[in-house]
């Protein structure tokens, strides 16, 4: 363990904002918080940053973290300096530190190449796309050697394409530089593709802190599913209609699906209808219906056409407990 928050808790005014948030992360974990907006992510990030002062709580490092600069925040709108190049704004931490010349030198150009932006280093942030900004902003943080990286928000400036490569080369280079990093986001596949760890905070709480694998293969409830991807909420009528391999109890457990858990397939005889097919390039969303009965199936099938009969497998259910 390096790093632990412990209890944390903060309101606003008379609104309870975090409630006793507490996890810990390892040297060189990469942490995503995901959840509604307003739900309190950047709040706990301006907490663990030291610039919002928590009620009550406990934020502590294992030995051996850098003192001088536990815990660096990287702002959703990079804060980059204007009228600085891309060189002086990444140099910008160590001159403050009064680094000797020649150290600086070499740092920046390590940063540089690492975050591939030495081309730009003459440049001014105004001339730079926005994943380039980006990359200065993440450089500037990381030259002066965090333990905890903070990332805010890091995919909320980029397009679509750019989010999935950066989600990929952030991980990468939190990797390689081995530095504990939690960003706080509303985009779950990114989270997916960035972190070792994700955290679901719903109604001002951490309801799950967990691996990757098992935030989405062992959701903790259906709220928290249903954050990270479409879920369908199974009821007893529906259950002769669908093929299942295992015995449901309603009695004890509410069971659900993801839409990507479950398979259909041409059937004349079969219990379900294709009303509504919404393509999403790779995936195709179907949704079927039976009487009053509907969900959302996800495919990489595209042979399905609105009006197919068709039965209905799924592979993998989901439950919470009643009791
Ligand atoms: N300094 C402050 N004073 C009063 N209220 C605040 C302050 N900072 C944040 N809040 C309120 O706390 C709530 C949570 O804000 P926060 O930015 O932490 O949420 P968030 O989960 O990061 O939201 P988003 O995903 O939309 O960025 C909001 O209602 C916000 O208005």
């Amino acid at each position: 363990m390096f790093f632990k928050v412990t209890q944390l808790n903060k309101s606003f005014g008379d609104k309870k904002l975090l409630k006793n948030i507490s996890f810990t992360a390892d040297r060189g974990d990469i942490i995503s918080f995901v959840g509604p907006s307003g739900v309190g992510k950047t709040t706990l990030l301006k907490i663990i940053a030291g610039l919002e002062q928590p009620d009550s709580g406990d934020i502590s490092f294992a030995s051996g973290h850098n003192d001088k600069n536990p815990a660096v925040m990287v702002f959703q709108n990079f804060m980059l300096f204007p009228n600085m190049t891309v060189y002086d704004n990444i140099a910008f931490g160590l001159r403050a530190a009064k680094t000797g010349k020649k150290l600086i030198d070499e740092k920046v150009c390590e940063m540089l190449d690492c975050f591939q932006i030495r081309d730009k280093k003459e440049q001014y942030p105004r001339a730079l796309s926005a994943g380039q900004q980006q990359r200065v902003a993440i450089a500037r943080a990381m030259v002066i050697a965090p333990s905890v990286l903070l990332l805010d928000e890091p995919f909320a400036n980029l397009d679509k394409n750019l989010k999935a490569e950066t989600a990929s080369f952030i991980h990468n280079t939190q990797k390689k530089f081995g530095t504990t990093t939690i960003a706080v986001m509303h985009d779950q596949e990114e989270a997916f593709r960035m972190s070792d760890k994700i955290g679901v905070m719903l109604d001002g709480k951490l309801v799950q802190f967990d691996t990757v694998d098992r935030i989405y293969h062992a959701p903790i409830s259906i709220k928290a599913a249903s954050f990270l991807g479409q879920v369908n909420m199974l009821c007893p009528k529906a259950v002769d209609k669908i093929f299942i391999k295992e015995p449901l109890d309603f009695t004890t457990h509410q069971y659900y699906f993801r839409a990507e858990a479950a398979t259909i397939s041409c059937n004349p005889r079969g219990e379900w209808k294709i009303m509504e097919i919404i393509f999403f390039g790779a995936n195709i969303s179907y949704y079927i219906k039976n009487d009053n009965l509907g969900f959302y199936v996800n495919s990489l099938d595209s042979h399905f056409k609105k009006g197919d009969v068709v039965d209905l497998a799924i592979n993998k259910i989901l439950k919470e407990s009643l009791h």
